[in-house]
């Protein structure tokens, strides 16, 4: 979109209700119907990575159905989203369910494609696997990214049953690729049993912090976001949301839950701190509708792309100011 186009938004729920009609993310245009898009939201149906419940690769169209609920102005971060920038639908990547290999240089070749055309890109998983081929095309075109990475769990595992690509283990492999900044990392909302201490030991000599989720309980959202802004400074960031992050009261639809999490509230809090950061792409992934219980899930999740999607629309607005006062 150049700066003298407005954005196409979203259907008017106040003329055409919002349980008609077939889902797009927030009500918004695909991205076919607008052409090309400043954020692309694309779900990716895959669920192959799993080591317990499946179920996550119908997590995209699931947070979908639950975004038909949110409206064009987000009071938390003052801003409109979607008059900000042009954000549209762009579908699904077509990924093969029975070869991880595969569907791991799918991904990363949709994301060249999209990242290509200058979008940033939110991510609707799928599981946890698919964060590595993303953060391999975010790299291609930024360089190493720094990572803030919400999750009950590490993902820096290194195999399961001998397998190097899984829910697990996304982030070791990015690590070893040469793809994150290490001096930026952050695990945010981790807690819950571990193999053993040295999981926590391999983790920190990847680079990683880690607050977890009595961290945030204990120090507080706005205090947890500051000290990740100052950690984050203004490095291309990639933000990676395991819904597993939140407590299973806020988030029972997911493969592996664990017990005392985060709320919902403090999720949406510390993202709101965050805005300003240079977001450059970002996913949610592992939510699982089977397990779900009234959307709970979907819900918080879908909450959460749009938070995500309010940093990368302000920040397109804040660079086209700069350029046209230039
Ligand atoms: N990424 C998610 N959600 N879970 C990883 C859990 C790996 C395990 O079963 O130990
Ligand atoms: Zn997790
Ligand atoms: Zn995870």
């Amino acid at each position: 979109m150049s700066s003298n186009e407005t954005p196409r938004g979203p259907v008017d729920s106040s003329r055409v209700p919002r349980y008609a009609g077939p889902a797009t993310f927030a009500r918004l245009p695909r991205l076919d119907e607008v052409g090309t898009a400043d954020v692309a939201v694309v779900g990716v149906p895959f669920d192959s990575g799993v080591s317990y419940r499946p179920g996550a690769r119908f997590g995209g169209n699931a947070i979908r159905e639950a975004s038909r609920l949110l409206r064009p102005y987000n009071p938390a971060q003052d801003a409109s989203p979607f008059a900000l920038a042009q954000v549209a639908d762009g579908g699904d990547i077509a990924v093969n369910p029975f070869n991880i290999n595969e569907a791991v240089e799918t991904i990363e070749a949709a994301a060249d494609d999209l990242l290509g055309t200058g979008a940033r890109l939110m991510t609707l998983g799928g599981d946890h696997t698919i964060a590595l081929p993303l953060l391999r095309s975010v790299a291609k075109k930024h360089g190493p990214v720094a990572l803030l990475h919400f999750d009950a769990h590490l993902d820096t595992w290194d195999t399961y049953f001998g397998a190097e690509y899984t829910h697990g283990t996304p982030f070791r492999r990015a690590v070893e690729e040469g793809i994150l900044d290490t001096s930026a990392l952050s695990h945010v909302g981790t807690r819950g049993p571990l193999y053993g201490k040295q999981d926590l030991t391999d983790d920190e000599k990847m680079g990683f912090g880690i607050v977890t989720s009595a961290d945030v309980y204990r120090r507080g959202a706005d205090e947890v976001a500051d000290q990740l802004r100052q950690r984050i400074g203004d490095r291309p960031l990639y933000i990676s949301i395991d819904i597993d992050c939140l407590d299973p009261a806020h988030a029972p639809g997911t493969g592996t839950p664990e017990a005392g999490g985060m709320t919902s509230r403090e999720l949406l809090e510390i993202l709101c701190g965050l805005a300003g950061c240079n977001l450059v792409s970002a996913d949610v992934v592992e939510v699982a509708p089977a397990y779900d219980h009234a959307e709970i899930t979907s819900v918080a999740a879908s909450h959460t792309a749009y938070e995500l999607t309010t940093i990368m629309s302000r920040r397109i607005a804040a660079a086209r100011k700069d350029a046209e006062a230039k």
